[in-house]
């Protein structure tokens, strides 16, 4: 496997490492070379006599790396000794997409066995590449060691490289490999992806029939269309609803009823397959919107820019810091997805929008930490929302009563929509 991802990328010393030891601050980088450079040692402040090892999980076949990375961490958790912890971990080449190998850092205060039995098991049978680490020395360095597969079982390698510090990149490394992993920007990617998963989630053929059928919609309409978005319980049903009622318009929603029976389905998805089949619901609500636009105006309950927005707040780890700046390729628009008139985006201060959610029956017994995490989640959404362009979405104050938000909204809509 190693001479694989060799011939695609380089040599394994050619790659910068980023573990996420604390999500609230910058990972630890850390690079490869022959010999220790002198300076600040790696780890100083974040490990002492653990034993360590990390697992990168490398395939040429998409699905493949996507399927065992998304069950990887269950997986580990069920089989590994308790005294381990799993530290996120990327392996990745500076500035070059879709460079990121994922994996996991692994801190075993065990004196078991079992970790090193578990992990070599994991090299002999699946797309991982496993390496352990050794702090020697006085000076206390760290030196990393591949390991290889050999016939009677895996040893350690005798691949052995320093473990100095690396720079802190530009950009966070997750966001190397959105485009395409977790966002996309044409019909065919998304399609591409369904296609290649038909063996193994035999729903996909049924998701592609339909879309098969799709309508293709791409041009301007000729009634207006207007998005409304914005988080859960924001108020965005309450106001679609009066909306279409004030207007006399048509009411539809990405993704579209017609993919109801799939969808709970693809949730249970690792994000490529997840986020292709929500693309894909973008481009099937286009042809509908291109029927009923010509009739009337549409408002459509959410619609791409959710679809990049989670996608893309679910695939940066840690701070709302490493979100790719505004102006990214990433908050782009596909170029062939229908776009619309307006998008306007509900927003609400996360106290209203908790309490709408208790009030609703929802969300009522989380963890404190579970919480903590919910709310860093939902900041990147937001942000995502409004970086987007193409069109960017005007947001709007949806704390006040569902007619004055209606009324907010059909000011905004007359003046920008000539409606
Ligand atoms: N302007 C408002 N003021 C107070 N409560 C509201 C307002 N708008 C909606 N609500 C209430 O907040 C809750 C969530 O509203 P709604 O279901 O419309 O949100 P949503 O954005 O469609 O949610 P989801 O995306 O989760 O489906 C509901 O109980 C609704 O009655
Ligand atoms: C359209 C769309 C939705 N989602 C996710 C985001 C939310 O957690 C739920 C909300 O869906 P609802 O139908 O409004 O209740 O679905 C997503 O991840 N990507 C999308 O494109």
């Amino acid at each position: 496997m190693a001479r694989r991802i060799l011939s695609r990328f380089g040599h394994w010393s050619s790659y910068v490492f980023a573990v996420e030891f604390d999500t609230k601050s910058d990972p630890i980088y850390f690079a490869l070379e022959g010999k220790h450079s002198e300076g600040p040692q790696v780890f100083r402040n974040v490990l002492a006599d653990e034993r360590c090892y990390s697992l990168h999980v490398y395939s040429d076949d998409i699905i493949e790396r996507a399927k065992f990375y998304g069950g990887l961490k269950n997986k580990l958790s069920k089989e590994l000794p308790s005294e381990c912890t799993l530290l996120e971990m990327s392996t990745f080449q500076p500035n070059v997409k879709d460079s990121v190998i994922k994996g996991y850092f692994l801190k075993d205060s065990s004196k078991s066995s079992a970790t090193e039995r578990v992990l070599g098991e994991l090299l002999r049978n699946d797309p991982v590449y496993v390496c352990s680490y050794l702090c020697g020395g006085e000076d206390r360095q760290w030196s990393q060691h591949l390991w290889s597969n050999t016939e009677d079982g895996w040893v350690v390698g005798s691949e052995k490289y320093c473990v100095v510090p690396a720079e802190k990149p530009k950009h966070h490394p997750s966001t190397l490999n959105i485009i395409n992993d977790d966002v996309f920007y044409s019909f065919e990617d998304a399609y591409k992806v369904l296609q290649q998963c038909g063996d193994i989630i035999p729903e996909s053929k049924a998701v592609l029939e339909l879309v098969d059928q799709r309508l293709e919609s791409k041009e301007k309409t000729a009634f207006p269309v207007i998005v409304i978005e914005g988080l859960d319980a924001t108020g965005k049903t309450t106001l679609t609803e009066s909306l279409t009622e004030a207007l006399g318009a048509t009411l539809l929603r990405s993704p579209p009823q017609c993919l109801s029976p799939w969808r709970a389905r693809f949730d249970t998805e690792p994000p490529l397959i997840r986020r292709a089949f929500y693309a894909l619901g973008n481009y099937l609500t286009a042809g509908q919107i291109g029927q009923e636009a010509r009739k009337a105006p549409v408002i459509l309950d959410r619609y791409w820019h959710s679809t990049a927005a989670y996608a893309i707040a679910t695939a940066v780890g840690g701070k709302l810091g490493n979100l790719p700046q505004a102006g990214s390729e990433v908050y782009g628009w596909p170029g062939d997805l229908l776009r619309p008139s307006l998008v306007l985006l509900l927003s609400l201060s996360p106290q209203e929008r908790m309490r709408r959610l208790q009030v609703r029956g929802q969300d009522k017994t989380r963890e404190e930490e579970e919480l903590e995490a919910n709310h860093l989640f939902r900041q990147k959404v937001e942000e995502a929302y409004q970086r987007i362009e193409g069109p960017a979405c005007v947001t709007v104050d949806a704390s006040p009563s569902p007619d004055q938000v209606l009324q907010q909204v059909l000011l905004l809509i007359r003046e920008k929509c000539h409606l």
